[in-house]
């Protein structure tokens, strides 16, 4: 039997504290070597936390291993040159800037050749639109140009947060294609709230509650369980928010985890 490869990154006991709230308690998770592993939780239940947490964009405790090596008390620009790339929930693209400059801006110095091949073999619509103000994109696009970046440098894993919220159903299924052959390439942790998507790209899964592990395992084994998919995120059989699934009390949106369009 082939041994399982080890974990590219482990994650143990993170814990965010900011303003004097709690807000991550304990976040265990490993991201595989190859491929996508989907990080999952209701609304609020600390994903994009962990994310930054991950990242040092937030003060944080506990481990946070890189192929084996403790990173969790590097500065984000030092672990962004070990090669980590972030697509961020708000794609963070420079508005004002045309496209070509998004991507010229993303190249990492002692990198390598940036890889325009790969970028343009898997987003040929950027070529096309290389002097298009970035601000004049549309909003698949723009996800395109934020995913484009963390492919530009050989980093070692992609994160992606929410590439699809927000997205029309076609620009999803091709955001979803894109993220699909990113991931051959490079490992990505994928934080996603469409199903449909995580069922389509992710072998692994990790879900968090009130900003703690709550389920490790296979995607497809939550997935395909509907009692554990409506405990851990509020989904039914059908995929859509069920009626015992909590109501939001502060500003944020209802569940929004849906098994439509990928
Ligand atoms: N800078 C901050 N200051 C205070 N509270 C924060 C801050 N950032 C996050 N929180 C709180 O921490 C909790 C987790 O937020 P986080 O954005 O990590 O959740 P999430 O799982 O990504 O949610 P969503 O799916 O809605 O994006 C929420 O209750 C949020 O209000």
């Amino acid at each position: 039997m082939t041994p399982t490869p080890a974990p590219l990154l482990t994650v143990r006991d993170l814990r965010v504290v900011i303003g004097g709230r709690h807000i991550l308690h304990g976040v265990d998770l490993e991201v595989a070597a190859s491929g996508t592993t989907a990080l999952l939780g209701r609304n609020g239940a600390g994903k994009t936390t962990t994310v930054r947490g991950i990242l040092g964009l937030v003060p944080r405790t506990g481990s946070v291993l890189l192929a084996g090596e403790e990173t969790v008390r590097l500065t984000t620009y030092a672990l962004v040159r070990k090669g980590i790339g972030y697509a961020p929930e708000d794609r963070g693209v420079f508005a004002a800037l045309t496209v070509a400059e998004n991507l010229r801006l993303a190249e990492r110095p002692g990198a390598g050749e940036p890889a325009y091949d790969l970028v343009y073999e898997l987003f040929p619509e950027l070529k096309l639109r290389a002097r298009q103000a970035a601000g004049t994109l549309s909003g698949g696009q723009q996800q395109m140009v934020a995913i484009a970046r963390t492919l530009l440098n050989g980093n070692r894993l992609i994160i992606a947060d929410e590439p699809t919220k927000g997205l029309a159903p076609k620009v999803v299924t091709e955001v979803a294609q894109v993220l699909e052959r990113a991931a051959e390439a490079v490992p990505v942790l994928l934080v996603e709230q469409n199903l449909a998507v995580v069922r389509r790209l992710a072998r692994h899964c990790v879900v968090l509650a009130d900003g703690r592990t709550a389920h490790r395992g296979p995607a497809a084994d939550l997935l395909a369980d509907a009692e554990a998919a409506r405990r851990l995120l509020g989904v039914g059989s059908t995929g859509r928010p069920t009626a015992g699934a909590p109501v939001r009390t502060a500003a944020r949106p209802a569940a929004r985890t849906t098994e439509a369009d990928a």
